[in-house]
């Protein structure tokens, strides 16, 4: 589920009011998503339906960084990438309030997510995050990464300190410690510098974030972890998210599409190839720690469901027994 604000009728049609975008017919919430309350708008303007997403940002959304991560999907959707563009209302401003929380509209975008990925989602998926990489370059202002390498201790530590930690999940937080040992000196940043391409990344590009229409890619969404770090990193997040099978075995075949993919539109060099590697040990790190942290401190009452951390940790094991770049596929 993802509707943790209730929206009272009157409340939605006084926010409503400051738009121009018709008159409303319908109003549902949508279960998918963890971070946010979504519901999709429909309006209908001269005998015109449209859909928006109406979303109330919730717990992990900084209200300050919100004009950044709706300036980002602004520029993208102008620069001809298909994320959902931010809806201003008459006074020019996409972000105001409903319900208590922070609040916009965008536009809907077509497509369903792929339940299961196959090999023929990889490189259009390559394809796409290339041309984000690439459309978010004139983007200036910069949001570091919240979850990059500096958080990834802290995160641990604080799942540490719960006991359902090692209830839960015994000898875990021993070994992720000495994964971090090995994974942080070969970061490929050394004081704030980095010798790689930095840039706008997705940083969460996972199948539930990507819609496809007969084949192609109609749709990115969810940019709110969105930051400015390195852009190979977001290709070792989609490896993790992307190419590893059910059983949990790495699918190269899927990689080598991946990376085929990005590099028809933007190829890596030498020195991103090389680290692709630790990023993707990186990258499962950060995931196999928030999905921790969310696992032991989210209620059993909560009405959210909560994300497996050892399917990550899974993903790590693998890039940790220091497999070879052509196991990447690259
Ligand atoms: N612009 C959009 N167009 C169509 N559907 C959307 C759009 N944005 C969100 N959704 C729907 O809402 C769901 C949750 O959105 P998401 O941004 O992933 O939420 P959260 O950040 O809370 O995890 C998506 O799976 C999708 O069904
Ligand atoms: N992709 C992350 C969780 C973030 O959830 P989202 O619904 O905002 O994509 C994970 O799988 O751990």
């Amino acid at each position: 589920m993802a509707v943790y604000t209730e929206v009272e009728d009157e409340a939605l049609a006084a926010f409503l009011t400051e738009y121009d975008i018709g008159r409303l017919t319908a109003f549902r919430g949508i279960a998918e998503g963890v971070e946010n309350s979504n519901f999709v708008l429909r309006t209908t303007q001269d005998e015109t339906d449209r859909d928006f997403i109406l979303t109330l940002y919730e717990k992990r959304v900084n209200p300050a960084e919100l004009p950044w991560f709706l300036g980002l999907m602004r520029h993208l959707a102008m620069n001809g990438l298909n994320c959902p563009l931010p809806v201003a209302g008459r006074d020019g401003e996409a972000l105001r309030e409903l319900a208590g929380r922070p609040a916009a509209i965008t536009t809907f975008l077509r497509g369903v997510w792929p339940r299961h990925v196959h090999v023929e989602h990889c490189g259009p998926l390559g394809t796409a995050l290339a041309s984000l990489h690439l459309a978010g370059q004139d983007y200036k202002a910069e949001r570091p990464n919240g979850l990059g390498p500096d958080a990834w201790r802290p995160l641990l530590l604080a799942s540490r300190k719960n006991e359902a930690t090692d209830r839960s999940f015994p000898g875990l937080s021993e070994e992720l410690d000495l994964a971090l040992d090995r994974i942080l000196p070969q970061w490929p940043v050394t004081a704030g510098t980095s010798t790689l391409p930095r840039g706008q990344i997705h940083a969460d590009l996972f199948p539930d974030n990507v819609f496809f229409l007969d084949g192609t890619i109609s749709g990115i969404i969810d940019f709110y972890f969105a930051c400015t770090d390195l852009l190979a990193y977001d290709i070792a997040i989609c490896l993790n998210a992307w190419c590893f099978s059910d059983d949990g075995t790495f699918n190269v075949t899927y990689a080598r599409r991946l990376l085929e993919g990005y590099q028809s539109v933007r190829p890596l060099s030498e020195a991103e190839r090389s680290a692709l590697p630790v990023l993707a040990a990186g990258a499962a790190m950060r995931f196999a720690l928030t999905r921790l942290y969310d696992w032991v401190n989210t209620p059993a009452s909560a009405m959210v469901t909560r994300k497996d951390p050892m399917a990550y940790v899974h993903r790590l094991r693998f890039h940790m027994a220091s497999p070879t770049l052509e196991a990447y596929g690259v």
